[in-house]
Formats: C-alpha cells, sequence, structure tokens
C-alpha cells in the first residue's frame, strides 16, 4: 500500500493507494475518527453500485457503523441540483445528523456531487472518498465539490476536503475501455503540468496503463496524486498556483456543456482542451514539440485531440465566457511554456482562442 499526504493543517489528509482496500474500509473509518453512533450514507451511482456497493456496506456494519445508501443514475447528468435536493432527502430520511459522515464510492461525478452535498448538509458534515475511476485520482483529491448548471460545469460548488481518501486499485478492474482512457488524461495533465520525465513516462507506457498492468497503474496513481497533493497543499482555495490544475479546462468545460453533458466524458474534453492550450502556448513562443509531445501523449492513451465537427463555435464561445476562468472581462487560459511546466496568462484574445477551436474542428 502507498499513501500520499495532503498538507493543510488541520484538514490534512491521506489518500491510501493500494490493493482490496474496500474490503478493510471500516479499519479506516475507526483509525479517523468516524462516529458509529450516528448513520453514514454512501453516495454511488447505478453503474457502480452492482460491483462495489454490498462489499462496502457489508464491511462497514460489520464494523459497527449504520449505512444507509444512495445510487444516483451513472452519468454528469446526476451532478445537479436536483439530484443534491434527492441525497438530502435521503440523508433526513436515514437521520444523517450533525456527526454524520457522506461516503462517495464511485468516480467523480459521485466525488464532486456527494461531497456537494456534504459540504451543505447542515452547513457541512464529514466525507470521505473512495474513488472508483482512474480520472478519480484527481477529483477525490482537494475538495473542489461541485454541480453543473446547464449552461456552465461546477458553477455552483464549495471547497470541502474529505476526512482521508480510500483508493482500491482493483476496483478499477471493471472500467469500461473508454472510462480508461478518459481517467488517463488527467494523468497526462498532471505529467504535463509539473513533470516531463513523468510525460515521457505516460507515453512509453500508455499501453501498460490502456490494459491496467497493476504496477504501471499503481505509479501512475501514485505520480499523479502525487501532484496534486502537492499543489493543493501550496493553495488550497485557488488563489495562484492551484489554477495550473485547471489545464485544458478552459475549451474542455465549454465542450462538455455544448455537449449538453452527455457526449464527451470529462477526460476526453479536457483532452481536446489541453490541445487547445498547447496551441495557444505555441502562440505565446513555447516550442512546436510542446504541442507535439502533448497530442502524442494524449493520442497513445487512446485520446481525443479534435474538436467535434458538428459543435457550433459560436456556442463554445459563449459556454466559453461563463467559465470560473474567465472574469474582469478577460479570458485566462493556463499555457504550456515546456513540458512539465505551465503559465497562467490573463487577457487572452479571444480571436486567438476562436481561431484554435476552428481549427480543432477542421483536425476533426
Ligand atoms: N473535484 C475535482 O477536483 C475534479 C477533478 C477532475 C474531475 N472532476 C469531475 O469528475 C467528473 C468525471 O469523473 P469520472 O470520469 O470518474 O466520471 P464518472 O463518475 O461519471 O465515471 C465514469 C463512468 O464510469 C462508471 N464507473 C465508475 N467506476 C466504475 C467502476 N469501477 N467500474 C465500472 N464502471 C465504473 C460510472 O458509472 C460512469 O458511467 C466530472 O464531473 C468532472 O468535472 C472533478
Ligand atoms: O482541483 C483543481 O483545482 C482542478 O482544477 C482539477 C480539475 O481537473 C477539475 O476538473 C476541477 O473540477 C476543475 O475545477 P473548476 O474550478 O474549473 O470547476
Ligand atoms: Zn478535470
Amino acid at each position: 500500500m502507498r499513501s500520499v499526504h495532503v498538507d493543510l493543517g488541520d484538514r490534512s489528509y491521506p489518500i491510501y493507494i493500494g490493493e482490496g482496500l474496500l474490503q478493510e474500509a471500516s479499519s479506516y473509518f475507526i483509525k479517523h475518527g468516524v462516529s458509529t453512533k450516528s448513520p453514514l450514507m454512501i453516495v454511488t451511482d447505478s453503474k457502480v453500485a452492482p460491483h462495489y456497493l454490498e462489499a462496502l456496506s457489508a464491511n462497514l456494519a460489520q464494523g459497527g457503523f449504520t449505512v444507509a445508501a444512495a445510487a444516483v443514475p451513472s452519468g454528469e447528468s446526476s451532478k445537479s441540483l436536483a439530484m443534491l435536493e434527492e441525497l438530502v432527502t435521503k440523508a433526513l430520511e436515514a437521520g444523517l445528523d450533525r456527526k454524520s459522515a457522506i461516503v462517495a464510492l464511485g468516480g467523480g461525478v459521485v466525488g464532486d456531487l456527494a461531497g456537494f452535498a456534504a459540504a451543505s448538509y447542515m452547513r457541512g458534515i464529514k466525507f470521505i472518498q473512495i474513488p472508483t475511476t482512474i480520472l478519480a485520482h484527481d477529483s477525490s483529491v482537494g475538495g473542489k465539490v461541485a454541480v453543473n448548471h446547464p449552461l456552465a460545469k461546477n458553477i455552483i460548488g464549495a471547497f470541502h476536503q474529505p476526512e482521508f481518501v480510500l483508493y482500491d486499485l482493483s476496483t478499477l478492474k471493471t472500467l469500461p475501455p473508454r472510462e480508461v482512457s478518459s481517467g488517463l488524461a488527467e494523468v497526462v495533465k498532471h505529467g504535463l503540468i509539473w513533470d516531463a520525465e513523468f510525460t515521457a513516462w505516460c507515453e512509453e507506457n500508455a499501453n501498460r496503463l490502456l490494459e491496467l498492468d497493476a504496477d504501471a497503474l499503481g505509479y501512475a496513481l501514485f505520480k499523479g496524486c502525487g501532484v496534486k497533493a502537492n499543489v493543493v497543499s501550496q493553495d488550497e482555495r485557488e488563489s495562484g498556483l492551484r489554477a495550473i490544475l485547471n489545464l485544458g479546462h478552459t475549451i474542455g468545460h465549454a465542450l462538455e456543456a455544448v455537449a449538453g453533458y452527455n457526449e464527451l466524458q470529462h477526460g476526453e474534453a479536457i483532452s481536446i482542451g489541453m490541445i487547445g492550450s498547447a496551441k495557444l502556448g505555441v502562440r505565446y513562443g513555447a516550442p512546436v514539440e510542446v504541442y507535439e509531445t502533448t497530442k502524442r501523449a494524449l493520442q497513445s492513451c487512446g485520446l481525443p485531440v479534435a474538436v467535434p465537427a458538428h459543435m457550433d463555435t459560436d456556442a463554445i464561445m459563449a459556454a466559453l465566457m461563463h467559465d470560473k476562468k474567465f472574469s474582469e472581462g478577460t479570458a485566462v487560459f493556463v499555457v504550456p511554456t515546456s513540458i512539465g511546466s505551465v503559465e497562467i496568462k490573463p487577457d487572452v484574445p479571444l480571436a486567438w482562442v476562436r481561431e484554435i477551436v476552428e481549427e480543432l474542428k477542421r483536425e476533426a
């Protein structure tokens, strides 16, 4: 078992990464002081529940916990205010009180939704992350929790750190291939923003990752969580450095919203967005190899690198302006300067962004 520490003073927590951790969940809950006197609520989704809900519930019950569960429909459309209200109803019916915890068992959708429920229920109760996707090595760490609005991604949310993250790598074996690739986008992102050697390693080991080779996956997720924990520990609430974790997300979030949150997976949209940022980086003077390496690394993981041709450029530009990175009338982008390093560029000309979106549509 590996662990990574997120260093946030009295809100610090560990990320436990290993095989079979779900079977030992209750011992981690007890170690972290989760109360057995107040009910817990596991939030999961309709695809994860049949695989892992029973095992987790049974283990927690054996450990003396009273457990309720709610399974939302799988997919991004569950990250909504309507679903949040349903969860609050379930929490009240199950008798959750201020000493209770909400447990997210699933990918980033469940993590963000359940986390926002925990942040807002009774003005904030404990929250535990049990990620089951590759992508969730990113979403389960750092405390950003949110639901979407039809016009903009993650626009209703909070910062609410988990008590701990229990990452059982054996749950990844049931992931469909598309979700494996999607999750690898954020792994590659962690290399691109922080670590050139790790970026090269991702490209060289892409096939092992796609085949879910346990050693390769364990290493990649440990490295990815390490980058995320390091950045978050330095800037919990995104007053500066943390914005680098948004590489590819300005265009990516706009694509997700324009696609009605049901055509592109988050990692796919972010992959396309990272290619857009790499093109922007080259316009700002980065060597063209930065764009080429970015494209190769993403393609080797089976990710898309072009905007679907049917998407309307005006709609993409309009969605982009609702993003959190559009403020004081200007677009702020994270752009690469070299592999392993990025800078935050304010005042990016929207005409450039439009040209790049058009270029990415022609490359589809
Ligand atoms: N909070 C953050 O810092 C942060 C970071 C990155 C992404 N996100 C958010 O995360 C979300 C994307 O997360 P995701 O890619 O995990 O999506 P997801 O939660 O929708 O999971 C992807 C798909 O895989 C299924 N699934 C999950 N685990 C499975 C398993 N072990 N076996 C079989 N199927 C499984 C799900 O039901 C779903 O159909 C987006 O909403 C994104 O905005 C948040
Ligand atoms: O943790 C962060 O900070 C990130 O930016 C990680 C992103 O991968 C993630 O998609 C996040 O939810 C985006 O944040 P947002 O503030 O742009 O909604
Ligand atoms: Zn992301």
